[in-house]
């Protein structure tokens, strides 16, 4: 099995499996004829496959038989339902599982899942829809070698993929996975900074975009620590390190550490 010859089915397609399929499709790793997709209501489905050409399926049988890889793609609170009709084919040793589904680690699948499912759980985030993602996976999965590689293969040109120790793939996932919606909040906000001095809106958006696209992308190529990476925009006298000054005297840092403890403590 390989990426030419391998049909991929998602279980639930809301924003994340959509994501992941546009990713893929863009990336040119399948067609969308290749993916296969079931969800609650058949109408909205048929409406969101329409673009990439994905065909819709009425159930997660349909789904589980068409795929050699199943992405589980809906709510925490879904999946033990809409597993037991198909633990099963699931577990067809020639199939692989991959479950995106929030806070759920291999372990929770014990019960879930027939025994011998080869099965990996991992955390992809929205920028994987234009191959920019990140998938935080657990270490430990129930792959073969072969099926770990053509997982690789398959999601390698859309994402970066970190594999994590099982306790570590929480604030990995929160970092990776809702950090996204935290970013977007201060691009929002540095937009409206600009808007309010006067940049159009769009322009405002893509400078900010931009900015945090390429300060990222200046890390990723260099290793700098961020904080020599502030410290190299920070004239002495300068404009910068005003700022710097302004932002922590309101808790910049501290909120945003306090946001990613919120989502591990579950408050
Ligand atoms: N949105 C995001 O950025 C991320 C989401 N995730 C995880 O992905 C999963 C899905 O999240 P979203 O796509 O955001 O949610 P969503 O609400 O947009 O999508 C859920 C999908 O599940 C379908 N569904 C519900 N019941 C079903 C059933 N019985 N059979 C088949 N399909 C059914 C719905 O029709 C819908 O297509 C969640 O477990 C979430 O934790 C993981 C990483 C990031
Ligand atoms: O907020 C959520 O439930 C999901 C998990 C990771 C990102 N979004």
């Amino acid at each position: 099995m390989n990426t030419d010859s391998l049909t991929l089915g998602f279980i639930g397609y809301g924003n994340m499996a959509q994501a992941m399929a546009q990713g893929l499709v863009d990336a040119g790793v399948l067609p969308g004829g290749r993916i296969v997709a079931c969800a609650a209501h058949y109408d909205r489905l048929v409406e969101r496959t329409a673009h990439l050409g994905v065909r819709p399926m009425h159930s997660g049988t349909e789904v589980a038989a068409a795929a050699d890889l199943v992405i589980l793609a809906v709510k925490p609170g879904q999946v033990a339902q809409v597993c037991e009709p198909i633990r099963h084919e699931l577990a067809d040793p020639d199939r692989m599982v991959l479950s995106v589904v929030g806070g759920m680690t291999l372990e929770d699948y014990a019960d879930i899942l027939e025994e011998g499912t080869h099965l990996i759980c991992a955390i992809p985030n929205t920028p994987i829809s234009v191959g920019q993602g990140i998938l935080v996976t657990q270490e430990d999965d129930t792959l073969t070698d072969q099926q770990r590689e053509l997982f690789t293969q398959v999601f390698d040109p859309v994402a970066m993929i970190e594999r994590l120790p099982r306790e570590l793939v929480s604030v990995g996932t929160t970092i990776a996975g809702c950090a996204p919606a935290y970013t977007a909040m201060y691009m929002e906000a540095l937009a409206d900074a600009g808007v309010e001095h006067g940049l159009p809106r769009q322009a405002a958006y893509r400078l900010a975009a931009r900015m945090v696209e390429g300060t990222g992308a200046l890390y990723l190529a260099t290793g700098t620590n961020p904080g020599a990476m502030k410290d190299a925009v920070c004239s002495p006298g300068g404009t910068t390190i005003k700022g710097v000054a302004s932002l922590e005297k309101h808790g910049f840092r501290g909120a945003v550490i306090e946001a990613i403890d919120a989502v591990e403590r579950g408050d």
